[in-house]
C-alpha cells in the first residue's frame, strides 16, 4: 500500500500489510515501545541517538519500523533523513511523546498532523510525569490534537493493550493551519499534503525533486519557496504547541528532584570534574585493571595457556598423520605467534571476550544512568579543539582498555568525520591496557620522570594529530547535542540484555575476521615473510637509535602491541633507549586486530592511511627523541 498522507486520509486506510513507523524525539522510549509492540528486543539506551539503524518487525498484521529519534521531520542530518524517508513511505505513525517534555515533543506531533500523516500518540513516561508533578489531561490533549492519545509507561508495559487497540484508529485532522502557505507553491504542482507541507518548510530533497507539475525522482531547481518561510511556519507551530500545552498540562511541583540536583553537580565544571575523574578512574579500574589485567591474565595464561593450548597441541599432533605435507598445516594451526587453534583462540576467548563483555556492561550502566551524556558535556570543550565533541570521550577511555574495542565505540561519536578523527587518534597514540601494563613495568625501573615524559609525548602527539586532522579533513565536526536525558536508576534486566546482545553481535562479526587474519599472517610467517620484514626494518631501527633486534619487536608490534613492548624486556638498553623504544612501539601501527576493525568500521583507504601515518609518526617522533637524547643503536 502506498503512503496515504493526502488530505482526508482516515482510519479505514490502515489495514493489514500497512506499514507503521514509530516516530519520536530522541530518548522518549521508542525502542522500549517497539519491543513491547513487536515483542522483539532492540537496543534500549538512556542516551539520545542510540537508534541509528532502523529495525523492521511484524506487529500483528502490520509492519513496524523503528526510526532514529528526531525533533522534527526535516533533512539536516543523517538521522533526520532516515526518519523523514520512513515517514514519507509509512501508512501511519505511532508517535511516542515524552509526557515530561510535552512542549518539546508536540512540535513533531503537530508537524506530522500538518503533513496529514495518520497518527496515534503514545504518551509515554507517564510514571516520570507523575513523579515530577506534571498533570496531563489526556482527554483534553486528544481533543486538541484530534487523534488518539494513549498514556503509557513503556518499561512496565502499561497502556499497551489500549495502544494496540487504538492503532487502527490512527488519523490526522482534515485541515491544517499550514495549508494557507500552500499558496506559495506553484499552482500546477501535483504533490501530497505531506510533500506540500515539507516543501513550504523548505525541505531541500523534495524541492530538488520537483519538476513542473509533480514531485519526481530527481531534476528541477531547488528552493521553491522563500527562505524565511520555514521560520515563520515553525514559529506559528511552536505557538500552537504552547497553547495546547497550556490547555492540557498543569505542573503541581516545582522544586528540583534529587536526580536533577545530581545532574547539576555533574555538569558544573567545578564539581563535575572530580566526579568525572572518579568515574573515569572507576571505568579504568574495572576494564583496564580488573578485567584487562587480572581476569584476562588468569584466563589467558593460567587457564588457556596452561591447559587449553597443551591439550589442543597434543590433540592435533595425535590426529594429524606423521608426514611432511602436514608441517605447514600444523604451523598454521599451532604456531606461537598467531596459530589458529592456539594463540588466536587464546586471545579471542581469554582476552577479547571478557573485555567486550566488561566494556558493554560498563557502557550500558553509564548510558542508562545518564552519566555518559553528562561526561560528554563536561569534556566537550577540550575535545572540540581536536575536531571532536564530548561524545568521543568514551572511545578514548575505552581505548586505554582495548583499542580494538574502542574502534567499534567510535560509532557513537557522531558524523563520519568525527569517527575518522577518533579512530585515527586511537590507532596512533592511545596505548591499550595490555601494552600499558608491560610499559608501566618497564618504565617503573627507570623512574617517575620518564613516565611523565612518556605520557607528555603521547598527549602532545594526540593534540597535534587531532588539530592536524581537524584542519585537513573536509567539512566541520558536529556540535554536541546539548539535550541531556534524565538521570535514571539503570534497570539490571536491560543492562544484562543489552550487554549480551551487543557482545554477541560483536563476536559474531569479529570472529571470522580475526580467524582469517590469523591464517594470513601465519602463512606469511611460514614462508619467511616476517623475517624478511625484520631485515628490511634495519634502517628504521637505527633512525630511532635502537639495536637491530628492535626489528623483532616491531614485527611483533604488527601483530599485537603488548607483544612489542614485552619484546623489549630482555634487550640490553639504556634508559633513554627504553624511553624512545616505548614511545615508538606506542605510536607504531595499531595491532593487527585493531587494523581489521578499522577496515571493517571505516574503509580500506582510511585504514591504509592510518597504518602508513602511524609508521611516519612513530619513526618521526622516535627520530626526534633519539636525536634529542643522543641515543645510537648498535
Ligand atoms: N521511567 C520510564 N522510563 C522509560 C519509559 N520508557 C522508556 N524509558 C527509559 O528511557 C530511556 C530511553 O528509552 P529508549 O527506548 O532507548 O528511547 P528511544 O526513544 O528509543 O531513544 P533513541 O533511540 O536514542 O532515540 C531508557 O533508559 C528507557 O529504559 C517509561 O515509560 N518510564
Amino acid at each position: 500500500m502506498e503512503g496515504c498522507h493526502d488530505a482526508g486520509c482516515d482510519a479505514s486506510e490502515i489495514d493489514a500489510d500497512s506499514t507503521l513507523a514509530l516516530v519520536g524525539c530522541p530518548n522518549v522510549g521508542k525502542s522500549v515501545v517497539f519491543g513491547e509492540l513487536a515483542e522483539q528486543y532492540v537496543d534500549v539506551s538512556n542516551y539520545p541517538g542510540t537508534t541509528v539503524d532502523t529495525t523492521l518487525a511484524e506487529f500483528g498484521e502490520y509492519k513496524l519500523t523503528d526510526t532514529p529519534g528526531v525533533y522534527g521531520i526535516s533533512a539536516f542530518n543523517e538521522e533526520e533523513r532516515v526518519t523523514r524517508e520512513i515517514v514519507l513511505e509509512a501508512d501511519a505513525v505511532v508517535n511516542v511523546v515524552d509526557a515530561t517534555h510535552l512542549d518539546r515533543d508536540l512540535f513533531l506531533t503537530l508537524q506530522l498532523l500538518d503533513m496529514g500523516v495518520p497518527t496515534v500518540v503514545a504518551l509515554n513516561m507517564m510514571d516520570e510525569a507523575e513523579a515530577d508533578g506534571i498533570d496531563i489531561d489526556v482527554d483534553a490533549l486528544e481533543d486538541a490534537l484530534g487523534v488518539p492519545v494513549v498514556p503509557t509507561v513503556a518499561i512496565d508495559g502499561e497502556g499497551f493493550e489500549d495502544l494496540r487497540e487504538r492503532i487502527p484508529a490512527a488519523t490526522a485532522p482534515e485541515s491544517t493551519a499550514v495549508e494557507d502557505y500552500y499558496d506559495e507553491l506553484p499552482d500546477e504542482l501535483d504533490a501530497t499534503r505531506a510533500e506540500k507541507t515539507l516543501l513550504v518548510e523548505g525541505d531541500e530533497p523534495l524541492a530538488r525533486a520537483v519538476d513542473v507539475g509533480g514531485v519526481m525522482a530527481d531534476g528541477g531547481s531547488p528552493a521553491l519557496v522563500e527562505p524565511g518561510l520555514r521560520e515563520e511556519i515553525y514559529g506559528e507551530r511552536r505557538s500552537r504547541v504552547q497553547s495546547v500545552v497550556d490547555s492540557v498540562q498543569e505542573i503541581t511541583r516545582t522544586d528540583d528532584s534529587i536526580a536533577e540536583r545530581v545532574s547539576d553537580l555533574m555538569i558544573n565544571p567545578l564539581t563535575g570534574t572530580p566526579i568525572a575523574l572518579a568515574t573515569l578512574g572507576l571505568i579504568y579500574y574495572f576494564i583496564g585493571d580488573l578485567v584487562a589485567q587480572r581476569l584476562v591474565d588468569k584466563l589467558e595464561v593460567a587457564v588457556l595457556g596452561a591447559h587449553y593450548i597443551p591439550a589442543v597441541e597434543s590433540f592435533v599432533a595425535g590426529v594429524l598423520p606423521d608426514a611432511t605435507w602436514v608441517e605447514p598445516i600444523e604451523f598454521l594451526l599451532l604456531n606461537d605467534n598467531l596459530g589458529l587453534l592456539t594463540v588466536t583462540v587464546q586471545y579471542l576467548v581469554g582476552a577479547l571476550l571478557p573485555l567486550v563483555v566488561a566494556f558493554y556492561l560498563a557502557i550500558s550502566l553509564l548510558e542508562d544512568s545518564g552519566v555518559l551524556p553528562r561526561l560528554a558535556v563536561l569534556t566537550d570543550r577540550g575535545l572540540n579543539r581536536v575536531g571532536l565533541n564530548g561524545r568521543a570521550i568514551v572511545p578514548m577511555i575505552v581505548g586505554v582498555g582495548c583499542v580494538t574495542m574502542a574502534i567499534i565505540t567510535t560509532r557513537m561519536v557522531g558524523s563520519k568525520r568525527e569517527r575518522t578523527i577518533s579512530t585515527a587518534l586511537l590507532g596512533l597514540a592511545v596505548p591499550c591496557s595490555a601494552q600499558l601494563g608491560v610499559i608501566m613495568g618497564l618504565i617503573a625501573s627507570l623512574g617517575m620522570i620518564w613516565w611523565f615524559g612518556y605520557l607528555g609525548v603521547l598527549l602532545v602527539v594526540l593534540g597535534v594529530a587531532g588539530v592536524f586532522l581537524d584542519r585537513t579533513l573536509p567539512g566541520q565536526s558536529e556540535p554536541l547535542v546539548a539535550e541531556l536525558p534524565r538521570m535514571r536508576a539503570p534497570r539490571p534486566g536491560n543492562i544484562l540484555r543489552k550487554t549480551y546482545n551487543r557482545a554477541k553481535m560483536f563476536l559474531r562479526e569479529a570472529i571470522p575476521l580475526f580467524a582469517g587474519t590469523a591464517l594470513a599472517i601465519s602463512a606469511l610467517d611460514y614462508v619467511g615473510g616476517l623475517d624478511a620484514i625484520k631485515a628490511g626494518l634495519r634502517p628504521l631501527t637505527s633512525l630511532v637509535g635502537m639495536p637491530a633486534d628492535f626489528g623483532q619487536v616491531l614485527v611483533l608490534g604488527l601483530i599485537r602491541r603488548d607483544f612489542a613492548a614485552a619484546g623489549m624486556t630482555d634487550m640490553a638498553l639504556s634508559s633513554a633507549q627504553v624511553f624512545v623504544g616505548l614511545v615508538v612501539v606506542t605510536l607504531f601501527v595499531p595491532c593487527i586486530l585493531s587494523m581489521v576493525m578499522i577496515l571493517k568500521e571505516r574503509d580500506a583507504k582510511s585504514a591504509l592511511l592510518m597504518w602508513v601515518g602511524s609508521w611516519v609518526v612513530a619513526f618521526g617522533v622516535g627520530g626526534i627523541l633519539a636525536a634529542t637524547f643522543g641515543v645510537v643503536g648498535l
